[in-house]
């Protein structure tokens, strides 16, 4: 009889499905990966075909079964890890959704937000959720399909429709219809949820008109969440974590202690500092969420949320075809003529923290007949430094133990992601934080994250404590420029971002 010891993670992200099988070791045996494509039918809109979705997850998981050999027997668990926000209402008879989901860029709803905002109702959605009223969010992109869909508000009352985040979605469809669960971290992240209590909250159920029935029962992100259907895998495979995938990478990179921070680079830029077990409201425009839930407690997080990183450099790539490959962009910055200051600020879909104008645009400042490809490609990079660190400055401000020079437990910046692999990137992130910048040997902390809580309930893996002790460093980046450089460069970007904003 085959023993049970191999993991199978599911990374559900915004461009991608992955699936990766793990050994009892965590060390990757085999992995897949399938793009699917975005659809943008307005301005603005970004939106998902469930069935791409699932199709996406489904076959990634048998090809990665496949590579490593093994039959759904020698899997002791799946984790779950997606991407956050995303939207779908489906029909609780059928599985079918009622919609394409509204995925977490989306921002059709912005108008709605603003008139919460305007009617006063941002204090208690803060207070509730550590959240920003803003179309990133669940919410109002629930209450848009309900109000958009034909007859989904009836059918969603009488409690034939079904509400969830890609977790949700696709443990239903794993689980054969029989689960209709989500976890804590991406519940955190709905808008309707209660942060502190760790539950639906009726009065912004209410507010955003949100009837109770289409929600999923809230979990722990480390627990038996169902099994899946046995036709699919050839045998049924319990389900035992899940996990929005920042948080999951919060855990892949074994962040448990407060005071510690991590940084992923992928499309976007999110970087959590784990903010211990009360949440921290956060005065300096940050949002303050759930970091993971386990046996019931719940450890917290502030989180800064970039839209554009790595989305930089495919513009320079797509937009502008100044580089045919992501990697070109640190050669590029290395011969960049030193001189010139010139600056991008990457707000091609408004900015998020800690500034959030939906309506700023971007902009590029300090041009000259001299500027060519590598200003260009610089100017991409080190605008995801500066980013990095308007967000760590908000959040050593929201709690001074961790900055630098206070007496922080750890100082250092943990950093993931696809841009994570330009060392170019990483020395200047160092340089402008002023800040040792910690990359990992295993890049692939989401899938990790989320490996990691579906072996820790299958009793293969062990206590947070002794994971963090299996976190290793491939290479750390010492921050090494001088401080009146530092402080020049620093003054540029905070110009050129007041000269861009949109009430400028
Ligand atoms: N060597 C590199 N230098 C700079 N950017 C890179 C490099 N390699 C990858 N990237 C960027 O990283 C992003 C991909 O990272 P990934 O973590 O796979 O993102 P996502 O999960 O959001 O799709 C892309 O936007 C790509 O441009
Ligand atoms: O899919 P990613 O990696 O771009 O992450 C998306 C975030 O979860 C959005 O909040």
């Amino acid at each position: 009889m085959t023993v049970a010891r191999h993991i199978l993670a599911i990374d559900q992200g915004t461009t991608s499905s992955r699936a990766l099988i793990f050994d009892s070791k965590l060390e990757v045996v085999a992995s897949a990966q399938r793009e699917f494509a975005q659809h943008f039918p307005a301005s603005g809109w970004v939106e998902h075909e469930p069935e791409d979705i699932w199709e996406g997850v489904l076959s990634t998981c048998r090809e990665a079964l496949r590579k490593a050999g093994l039959d759904a027997a020698a899997i002791a668990a799946i984790g779950i890890t997606n991407q956050r926000e995303t939207t779908l209402v489906w029909d609780r008879r059928t599985g079918r959704a009622i919609h394409r989901a509204i995925v977490w860029q989306d921002r059709r709803t912005a108008g709605t937000c603003a008139d919460l905002v305007a009617a006063g109702h941002e204090a208690l959605v803060a207070a509730r959720t550590g959240l920003r009223i803003d179309p990133y969010f669940s919410a109002t992109k629930i209450a848009w399909l309900l109000d958009n869909v034909p007859g989904a508000r009836r059918r969603a009352e009488a409690g034939e429709l079904a509400f969830g985040t890609v977790d949700s979605f696709l443990l239903w469809r794993l689980t054969g219809g029989a689960v209709h669960a989500t976890d804590a971290t991406n519940a955190s992240r709905s808008m309707i949820f209660d942060i502190h209590r760790g539950v639906w909250d009726d009065d912004l159920l209410a507010l955003f008109g949100i009837p109770a029935a289409l929600l999923p029962e809230v979990r722990d992100c480390a627990t038996l969440f169902g099994e899946t259907a046995p036709d699919l895998f050839g045998a049924a495979i319990p389900v035992r974590g899940i996990a929005g995938d920042q948080q999951a990478a919060t855990i892949g990179q074994a962040c448990f202690s407060p005071g510690m921070v991590k940084s992923t680079y992928g499309t976007g830029c999110f970087a959590l500092l784990n903010t211990g077990e009360t949440p921290v409201a956060s005065k300096h425009r940050l949002l303050s969420t759930i970091a993971y839930q386990l046996n019931r407690r719940r450890s917290y997080a502030l989180e800064g949320s970039i839209f554009i990183a790595g989305a930089a450099v495919q513009w320079l790539r797509d937009g502008l075809g100044i580089i045919k490959d992501a990697s070109e962009t640190g050669p590029l910055a290395r011969a960049a003529d030193p001189a010139q200051d010139v600056y991008l600020v990457p707000a091609f879909v408004g900015l998020g923290a800690p500034h959030w104008d939906a309506q700023a645009r971007g902009a590029i400042f300090g041009l000259t007949r001299g500027s060519g490809p590598r200003e260009f490609a610089k100017a991409a990079l080190e605008s995801v430094c500066y980013q990095t660190l308007d967000l760590i400055e908000a959040m050593h401000a929201d709690w001074p133990e961790a900055g630098p020079g206070s007496k922080a437990v750890r100082s250092v910046l943990r950093v993931d992601g696809g841009m994570a692999a330009s060392d170019w990137t990483m020395q200047r992130l160092a340089d402008l934080l002023d800040l040792p910048v910690d990359r990992p040997s295993l890049r692939e902390t989401t899938a990790l994250g989320a490996a990691y809580l579906a072996g820790l309930d299958a009793g293969l893996l062990p206590e947070p404590d002794r994971f963090a002790d299996l976190w290793r460093l491939e290479r750390r980046f010492t921050p090494g420029m001088a401080p009146s450089e530092r402080s020049r460069k620093i003054d540029g970007w905070r110009d050129s971002v007041r000269r861009t904003l949109s009430g400028a």
